[in-house]
């Protein structure tokens, strides 16, 4: 089991088009695409991105504010395709991308618990059995009737912690959910990560505090504009990282 490479990165590259021209409003957005004046361009926000990490391996992505790092956790949870270049997977992903995602805003937090569990391909048996467990780490006991679109943003991001991280996946995405919520909380599902990590989760995690990273990572990918700036053991880029 150890070694076994688990997720390989492999000269991946993403385009994205962009209207280059500044729009107001959507009026004038339909008005523009009627008449076809719009211009497109294109933005690549990963260039030739490769690196490989194996079962167990907990690897942080750093970088400025958009240096690529959703962009890699959402190619590699399948959620983009990339347009050059290839990701393979070796196991079952559980990707805490952007919390609350599926959450139907109109329907209680009980009701969202099965829709977001039946969304990441669990049974409702299986949910019902893991019910419990999901109010008590969220400690939303008192508003598991209330409409989510009642829900402060921390609210919601501890009901899609609490849900996305039952049972143990072999590879677990966690982008930035850890600095919503209050620092108790934050601490809580830290520590939830941990357990994870010792039954032998790999884990993804992108977050701007390179202290979180070097406690929960051993290896670090640092993106710079879509390009791997370096990619090693995490004492040594969160070093040169913190000092650039
Ligand atoms: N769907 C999209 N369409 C067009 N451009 C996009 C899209 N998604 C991301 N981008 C662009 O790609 C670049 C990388 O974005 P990404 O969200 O991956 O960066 P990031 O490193 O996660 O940033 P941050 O630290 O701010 O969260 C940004 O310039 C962003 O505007």
């Amino acid at each position: 089991m150890e070694n076994q490479e688990v997720i390989r990165v492999d000269h991946v590259s993403m385009r994205f088009s962009l209207a280059s021209e500044r729009v107001d409003n959507f009026k004038e957005y339909v008005i523009k695409t009627i008449k076809r004046q719009l211009s497109y361009g294109e933005f690549w926000a990963l260039k030739d991105v490769s690196f490989s990490i194996n079962r167990g391996d907990a690897l942080g992505l750093i970088g400025l504010n958009g240096s690529g790092k959703s962009t890699m956790l959402k190619v590699i949870a399948g959620v983009l395709k990339p347009t050059k270049g290839s990701v393979s997977v070796n196991g079952t992903v559980a990707p805490l991308i952007e919390l609350g995602a599926g959450f139907d805003m109109n329907l209680t937090a009980e009701e969202n618990v099965f829709l977001n569990g039946a969304l990441l391909g669990y049974s409702r048996q299986m949910m019902e059995q893991y019910y419990d467990d999901i109010v008590e780490f969220s400690e939303l006991h008192d508003f598991m009737n209330v409409p989510v679109k009642n829900f402060s943003s921390g609210m919601v991001s501890r009901l899609g912690f609490s849900i996305a991280t039952i049972g143990t996946p072999d590879i677990l995405i966690v982008d930035e959910v850890l600095s919503v919520g209050d620092f108790r909380f934050q601490e809580k599902c830290q520590n939830r990560i941990k357990r994870m990590l010792d039954a032998g989760t790999t884990l993804l995690f992108v977050s701007h505090s390179i202290q979180q990273v070097e406690e929960l990572c051993n290896k670090v990918v640092w993106l710079d504009k879509g390009v791997v700036k370096m990619f090693g053991e995490s004492k040594n880029v969160a070093e040169i990282y913190s000092a650039s």
